[in-house]
């Protein structure tokens, strides 16, 4: 009895040594897989190559490649040619895409830069992700308030300060970076990479509707995922964008006279068409920022407690945001209701009246016909058509109270969706775990007050989910004075894409 006793306690302690020995190489695979991506090199391989990484957006910045200004055509198809290039020594299979011209105010046709597709590696056991850009900018002049030469990229304490540096060509080049790390070291690049570059994002993405719907079953048939660094962080800390809004942009022109006249001579005796088109845009929204269109707040989304509880969760001070934009006081003091606002929630902003008198000086002008422009930034679950309906039927209907003679005709010229991702989706947790690797924290889970109308076209068209990884900083000044791209977002955002490629090669779907 004792011997069998024996030989049992023996077999188990034979078992359990089997069974942590096991363990034990379970843990060391573990461990050896984690340590088998070669992230230290790639990193030292960037941080070797900074200066080059900054030369080559030097070059870029370079290229006025504006394109709201027709007189600079010729430079931003230098700019597509450039990108071609560049994608072409990187080993792509590199297309440029016509589509097609644009018809210019004066009724003159110019041809659209063309649109840069690449695909580097076509391995069908690997997952493809497709990262899209774009290479033009807003306008900059030096006159217009820059402390330095908009197209000279200048370094003043670790800044690089030029136009398009953070919107978006250091992005798009620091996607480029990531790829040349892995080929540089002979890496086996973790996914095949697509890339879709265009040149008319400034002004509203012209033709790539078009070009999109025609390649659907080509160059999108096997994208897994779409991926858009084209905005930026809300703090100093790291974020992953689930989610930007859409905008409903609109003319309400309101006519009168044949001619304009003068105040002194016509005053009180017309009914003034500015006067009417105030009173209609002043019937918009309310001082504190209720919209007063019927049916637009009710078509919201709840704002749900999980929600409310992701927002209180994010870095956001305040104070900073107050100074940086240079107000005392805002439409809302705290965090959550402040954010929400921000991104969750539809806004009405009044843009300017075409028509109306602006220059210095004191002209005692009655302004015959004048345009009010406004839009409406929308958010789920608004539809746009809806929207379109709603705003014209309400100034129809508040118009036609005035008893004006004046004519009065809304026309909608944008109906740009807003696009909101599943922040459970496989792309956020490889977010979440390249930025830990890179950044050692959590990233926040922003979303972008903006419209970045392209986003739900290539969700409605490919049926691809998509992600928004910025890498740009919170102070960047996109579109603004002075824009600039921090040396360190650039840099460990390369560092960041990266991580990224191996996270997405990590997915199982
Ligand atoms: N960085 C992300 C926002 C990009 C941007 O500025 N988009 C424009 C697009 C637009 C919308 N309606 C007209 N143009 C924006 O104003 O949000
Ligand atoms: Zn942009
Ligand atoms: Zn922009």
């Amino acid at each position: 009895m004792e011997c069998v006793k024996t030989l049992t306690t023996s077999r188990n302690n034979e078992r359990f040594h089997r069974q942590e020995e096991m363990l034990a190489v379970i843990f060391l695979a573990i461990i050896l897989g984690i340590n088998a991506h070669p992230f230290d090199e790639l990193h030292q391989y960037v941080d070797e190559h900074v200066e080059d990484y900054v030369q080559a957006l030097r070059e870029w910045v370079a290229v006025e490649s504006d394109s709201s200004d027709a007189t600079k055509r010729p430079d931003l198809h230098r700019m597509m040619d450039m990108t071609a290039e560049k994608l072409k020594n990187m080993g792509g299979e590199v297309e440029m895409v016509d589509i097609g011209s644009q018809e210019l105010p004066d009724g003159t046709t110019i041809p659209l830069p063309k649109v840069v597709t690449a695909q580097i590696g076509k391995d069908s056991n690997k997952h493809t992700v497709c990262i899209y850009g774009h290479v033009d900018v807003q306008p900059a002049k030096k006159e217009d308030g820059w402390a330095t030469d908009p197209y000279n990229l200048t370094d003043i304490d670790g800044k690089l300060y030029g136009r398009g540096s953070s919107d978006n060509k250091a992005p798009v080049l620091a996607w480029m970076h990531a790829v040349e790390a892995y080929q540089a070291l002979d890496l086996d690049l973790p996914v095949n990479v697509k890339f879709l570059i265009e040149g008319m994002e400034e002004t509203g993405s012209n033709g790539l509707d078009t070009m999109i719907v025609a390649k659907r079953d080509t160059f999108f048939s096997d994208v897994d995922y779409i991926i858009i660094s084209d905005c930026g962080w809300l703090s100093r800390k790291p974020a992953l964008t689930y989610g930007t809004r859409g905008n409903c942009y609109f003319f309400a022109e309101v006519e009168g006279p044949k001619q304009d006249l003068h105040s002194g001579v016509y005053g009180g005796t017309v009914i003034e068409p500015m006067t009417d088109l105030i009173g209609i845009l002043d019937s918009l929204i309310s001082p504190n920022g209720k919209i007063l269109v019927p049916g637009i707040r009710e078509a919201v989304a709840p704002f749900s407690d999980e929600e409310w509880k992701m927002y209180q969760d994010i870095d956001f001070n305040i104070e900073t945001f107050k100074s940086k934009i240079g107000v005392s006081q805002l439409m809302y003091n705290n965090k959550v209701d402040l954010l929400s606002h921000r991104w969750r929630h539809p806004t009405v902003s009044i843009h300017g009246i075409e028509g109306a008198f602006s220059a210095s000086g004191s002209k005692t002008v009655i302004p015959a016909k004048v345009t009010g422009k406004f839009s409406i930034r929308q958010v789920p679950d608004m539809d746009p058509a809806m929207v379109k309906k709603q705003v014209t039927d309400y100034l129809n209907s508040v118009f036609g109270k005035r008893k004006s003679p004046n004519k009065l005709k809304v026309t909608m010229i944008i109906g740009a969706k807003p696009w909101l991702a599943d922040t459970k989706h496989a792309l956020y947790e490889a977010g979440r775990a390249a930025v830990k690797r890179v950044f050692q924290m959590e990233p926040d889970l922003i979303r972008e007050g903006g419209t970045i109308p392209i986003a739900q076209t290539f969700q409605d068209v490919t049926g691809k989910s998509i992600i928004m990884l910025p890498i740009g900083g919170f102070d960047d000044g996109l579109h603004s004075q002075n824009e600039k791209m921090n040396r360190y977002n650039y840099i460990e955002g390369t560092k960041l894409f990266i991580s990224y490629l191996h996270e997405v090669a990590e997915i199982k779907e």
